[in-house]
């Protein structure tokens, strides 16, 4: 096999986001790109980095450090991968450009908008890559359903789309300094998972690329227990076209695991997602209406005809995110062009406006 060129991963935080990134990366494939190895693992403890080592890096002796900037400083990292709370992200991001690290950051991006804006001008000024790991959009299914949408107009004329993620957390049985209850670590449902629920309502209205980046018109509004937004329910309207999402997500109760999360509907016919969490989809049934039948304001079953689409995840489902972001390092560009700068901000414009409406503030360190 011809050698494959090698990516050097620094990895911040041995918490679970880290785990399952790292233990995707060294799963057997074929058709596998890149050499990935895991040069070190920056931590707040390093008894957890130790052990973090044994379980997840299979092959691997990266150096274990217990500060994360010991990673940023370490000469042999390409790219570092950021595992922190949300809250965390802005502070560790920046020290990371700062050293002139290429970076890797987990959703939600930051807070708000600005700190992603600031974080980009730091990148911009360092020359260093910087993207959002928003795996979703690196998996097949979102790229192959975002092309049958656009490209293919496989329902006609997209013009609105239900979206949520119902996620059961018992909150309240957390210690506060969970990150589903500590506010300055970015507590809430928003930006931990309707992150993804807008995430599909953004691919199906707003357009494929950041380009087309009209804003909508938002209506929100947020519920809150003990302080800790566990509700969000948002009405986007874009001016120009007239299509409309309904963009949900909660902590307090789990959706059921396997059924439709989201719908699609277009004018000739309808797309619903299936899988076990709109971060993890497995598949999608493209409804199409038959020929020949006249026309309706509804497509009930009968009127439509389904094909559905399915896709095998290979692990946990990170491999596309590591490969297309190694393959952005190697290749030298700064910006993902499956999660450009302008897309990040789009999405934490809008979170902000929802926030805003819904009375969701946070503490930024
Ligand atoms: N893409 C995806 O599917 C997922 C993404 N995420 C994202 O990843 C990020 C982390 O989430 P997750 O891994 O679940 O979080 P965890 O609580 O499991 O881990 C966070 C880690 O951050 C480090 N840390 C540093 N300071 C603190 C602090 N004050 N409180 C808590 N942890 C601290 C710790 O690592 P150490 O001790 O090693 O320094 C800790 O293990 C979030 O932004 C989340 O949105 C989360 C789950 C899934
Ligand atoms: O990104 C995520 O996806 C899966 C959820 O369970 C988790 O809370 C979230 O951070």
């Amino acid at each position: 096999m011809p050698s494959r060129p090698t990516v050097r991963w620094g990895i911040i935080t041995t918490g679970m986001i880290s785990s399952w990134f790292v233990g995707d990366l060294f799963l057997e494939r074929e058709d596998s790109k890149v050499e990935h190895v895991i040069q070190a693992i920056g931590t707040s403890n390093a008894q957890r980095g130790q052990d973090f080592v044994k379980t997840y890096c299979k092959g691997q002796s990266p150096r274990v450090y217990d500060t994360y900037e010991e990673v940023y400083r370490d000469a042999n990292v390409d790219i570092v991968y950021i595992g922190t709370p949300h809250g965390f992200h802005f502070r560790d991001c920046m020290q990371a450009i700062s050293a002139g690290k290429n970076v890797l950051c987990e959703k939600s991006f930051t807070l708000n908008a600005k700190q992603s804006r600031e974080i980009f001008a730091a990148a911009r000024e360092k020359n260093v890559y910087v993207a959002e790991a928003m795996w979703l959009r690196h998996r097949p299914i979102f790229i192959e359903l975002q092309r049958l949408l656009h490209e293919e107009k496989i329902i006609g004329d997209v013009f609105r789309v239900f979206s949520d993620f119902a996620s059961g957390v018992d909150i309240a049985s957390l210690p506060s300094t969970s990150r589903y209850r500590d506010l300055t670590l970015g507590a809430g449902s928003l930006l931990d998972i309707g992150v993804y629920s807008l995430t599909w309502a953004r691919m199906a209205l707003g357009g494929k690329t950041p380009d087309q980046s009209e804003m909508p018109r938002i209506l929100a509004a947020q519920t809150h227990e003990e302080g800790i937004e566990i509700t969000t329910s948002t009405i986007l309207h874009y001016a120009s076209t007239g299509q409309q999402g309904i963009v949900t997500s909660t902590t307090k109760a789990l959706g059921a695991p396997g059924e439709v999360f989201a719908v699609i509907h277009g004018t000739n016919g309808y797309i619903e997602i299936e899988g076990r969490t709109p971060s993890a989809p497995e598949s999608f049934t493209v409804w199409s209406k038959q020929e020949g039948n006249p026309d309706r304001a509804f497509f009930p079953r009968e009127a439509c005809q389904g094909k559905k689409y399915e896709f095998a995840t290979l692990g946990r489902g990170f491999v596309h995110e590591a490969e297309n972001t190694a393959l952005d390092i190697l290749e030298g560009r700064k910006e993902s062009t499956v999660m450009p700068w302008a897309e990040t901000i789009y999405m934490m414009d809008i979170m902000d406006e929802i926030r805003r409406q819904g009375n969701t503030t946070y503490p930024v360190i």
